[in-house]
């Protein structure tokens, strides 16, 4: 096998990594993938008892998780991913799977089971290709395979054990260890592969890269892989050095493109006896038991550059050789040079409220549409055909008919103005305020300052600053609907069963403060201000407000913060110049006694600064403050005396960290 051959084979292909893990992110990052993270929203609730090893389970919930990114992708991210990749990772011991704790008890529970004996470590990883055909179905292959390596703990007394627990270390790792960090001082030995344990087989997952290509691209067939599925349908011979040389020559890692080739995978990949390995197949009627399976769902976007699997690409040249581009790559250019004319269509609709009108009055024609929101006929059809396009709108033509129109999912879900979980303010406030500022980023990046005075008009100026009550207004709803969003998934990202009353540092609507008393019933939050903030609150009031939140109107950089045991810092830190970071930091930690916590929320920076775009692209507009990765957010903090228990990476565009008071 040579290693980097078969990663480069992907460069250029959509690959996405569909884990929250960090670990995982750094474990592939660092064999120099360049891969998108979508982490799978599969529920890991698969019912242990009906798999006969627990490595079956640990697959068949890695495939879950890969295969539900791979679905969602075309309608939630409107782009099909080339390659999916999915991982699980679970602790054995005296017939018991441990997953990760819910809490210290469970912590403790499964550390004291480990303490003295060997156990073992499982991750299950599926690859899921995905193939566009041209009828704008997706086929779907699937290729698992497991790992395992045995661990032996050192005895461990109950001091050991509490301290390694508080530590905070344990929560979000299976078997509540790190073996890459502090959990390393409790293990004696380690037989098999070190990544397996921290939560990818990186070798295996090569080896299993290796083989699909050789498998695909010629009549080669080389593993020495010791998947369940493979390794008995082919040679266990490692490719010789010419056969490597020929995958390294050879075009790409292929997605079959004809029902031939597609029928060799199926031919050669042997069907495995075990039933925890039956996938659907999702276009047939019967139930495969192969690992590798072609299943078809049909989505309807239609964005992408079509282009037939025969026409010819133009050539580049690349280090020196003349390449052809692949067609994800035409896609990720065309994406990116349209990508502004899809948001002011949206921002667009948004404004004029197509999306209630539509959803209150579905099955409209253009001419009535462009009655209704009092605009051009031929613009408002422009307008339609524009977001059916881009998956916003459905459209069905009755013979001899005009198209009608009605809402899709997403604008059901997210755009209609009074959606419980509405962007529509968020969409206005990018309108309004975000727009002007990007159209001057020319000057923003040669001046380095804050380029409002250029972007708005005086009149504009007034109307977008938050010193306006419009502007105030507008900003506030914005902000209400990222919190609505995201405030669950920060609320219950941690165990806050510890803390009785918490304050919400410019906390603002106080939606995010109900979703926290929501999610812990012994919690108080108080919500805490400027009083202009807090004047026009009344506008954000849930129907049944809990009594449980309050609000106190005040400037958290001067004035004496509200009394609490946890501290919430939901989108404050990057907005702020670094002494004004350092005022506030100083205040809560005066505030706070030892053991009092910080909840931080924001979006946290890969560690190498690569990603998200969404953070690196904020960052462009901010005049004053600045995007960090989880670990500057930690060090910032530490700076202040709190020392970070757990980090969060969501997939719900905040993530948080939970800090404590030493
Ligand atoms: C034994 C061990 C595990 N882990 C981590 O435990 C999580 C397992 O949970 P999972 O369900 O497989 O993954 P996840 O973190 O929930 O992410 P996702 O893939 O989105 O489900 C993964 O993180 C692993 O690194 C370590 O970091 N070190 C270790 O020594």
């Amino acid at each position: 096998m040579v290693l980097n051959p078969v990663i480069s084979k992907l460069a250029g292909k959509l690959v996405v990594l569909a884990s929250a893990s960090p670990r995982r992110l750094e474990i592939l990052r660092s064999a120099g993938l360049r891969f998108e993270v979508v982490p799978s929203w599969f529920k890991e609730t698969l019912d242990k008892g009906l798999f006969k090893a627990p490595y079956e389970y640990a697959v068949e919930t890695a495939k879950q998780k890969a295969l539900e990114v791979a679905r969602r992708m075309p309608f939630k991210h409107l782009k099909t991913p080339d390659i999916v990749i999915g991982a699980d990772t679970i602790v054995t011991v005296d017939g018991m799977i441990l997953e990760k704790p819910v809490d210290k008890h469970d912590a403790y529970r499964m550390l004291s089971s480990l303490s003295g004996k060997e156990h073992s470590v499982f991750t299950g990883v599926a690859i899921v290709l995905c193939h566009e055909k041209e009828n704008e179905e997706v086929d779907y292959q699937l290729i698992d395979f497991y790992e395992e390596t045995k661990v032996k703990f050192a005895d461990l007394s109950e001091d050991m054990l509490w301290e390694y627990i508080n530590s905070g270390e344990p929560m979000d790792k299976a078997g509540g260890y790190g073996i890459q960090a502090l959990g390393g001082m409790l293990v004696e030995y380690v037989h098999g592969d070190f990544l397996n344990v921290v939560g990818f087989p990186l070798n295996h997952f090569c080896k299993q890269l290796d083989l699909i290509y050789n498998f695909c691209t010629s009549s080669l067939k080389s593993t020495s892989s010791r998947s369940d599925s493979l390794a008995t349908s082919v040679p266990t011979q490692p490719p010789s050095s010419s056969q490597a040389l020929l995958s390294h020559n050879s075009s790409s890692i292929p997605r079959p493109s004809s029902p031939c080739d597609s029928q060799r995978l199926h031919t050669q990949i042997t069907p495995t006896a075990s039933p925890a390995h039956k996938v659907k197949r999702e276009d047939s009627e019967s139930e495969s038991s192969q690992t590798l399976v072609n299943s078809t769902s049909k989505h309807t976007d239609n964005r992408k550059v079509k282009l037939h699997d025969n026409a010819t690409l133009p050539l580049v040249t690349r280090r020196g050789q003349v390449v052809e581009p692949t067609r994800g790559d035409l896609e990720r250019i065309s994406e990116l040079m349209d990508g502004f004319k899809a948001s002011k269509a949206l921002f667009t609709a948004s404004k004029l409220c197509l999306f209630d009108l539509l959803h209150s009055r579905p099955g409209l024609d253009a001419a009535q549409v462009a009655q209704e929101i009092k605009a051009s006929a031929k613009g408002t059809e422009c307008l339609l055909e524009a977001c059916v396009s881009l998956g916003l709108l459905k459209s069905t033509e009755k013979a001899c008919q005009k198209p009608v129109y009605e809402n899709a999912d997403l604008a059901t879900d997210f755009l209609r103005s009074d959606a419980s979980f509405s962007l529509h303010g968020y969409l206005q406030h990018c309108n309004e305020t975000m727009w002007p500022l990007f159209s001057h980023l020319e000057s923003a990046v040669q001046e380095g300052t804050s380029q409002r005075e250029k972007a708005f008009s005086k009149h504009m100026l007034q109307a977008a600053s938050t010193s306006s009550r419009e502007g105030k207004l507008r900003f506030m709803k914005a902000m209400h609907n990222i919190a609505k969003i995201t405030g669950k998934t920060i609320a219950t990202a941690f165990d806050l069963s510890t803390y009785k009353s918490a304050c919400d540092l410019g906390g603002c609507t106080g939606a995010l403060a109900y979703e926290f008393t929501e999610a812990h019933p012994g919690l108080s939050v108080t919500v805490f201000d400027l009083p202009a903030v807090v004047e026009l609150n009344e506008f954000f009031r849930p129907q049944h407000p809990d009594n449980r939140v309050s609000f106190v109107a005040g400037d958290f950089l001067k004035d004496e913060l509200p009394k609490a045991d946890l501290y919430i810092l939901a989108r404050i830190l990057h907005d702020l110049p670094d002494e004004k970071v350092h005022i506030l930091l100083s205040k809560i930690a005066d505030a706070c006694t030892a053991g009092c916590g910080l909840l931080l929320s924001e979006i946290f920076l890969d560690e190498d600064r690569r990603g998200p775009s969404r953070g690196l692209l904020q960052a462009l507009s901010m005049s004053e403050g600045k995007q960090r990765s989880a670990t500057e957010y930690s060090l910032l903090l530490k700076s202040h005396g709190f020392i970070t228990a757990h980090i969060r990476h969501t997939d719900n565009l905040l993530d948080a960290m939970l800090c404590i008071k030493a």
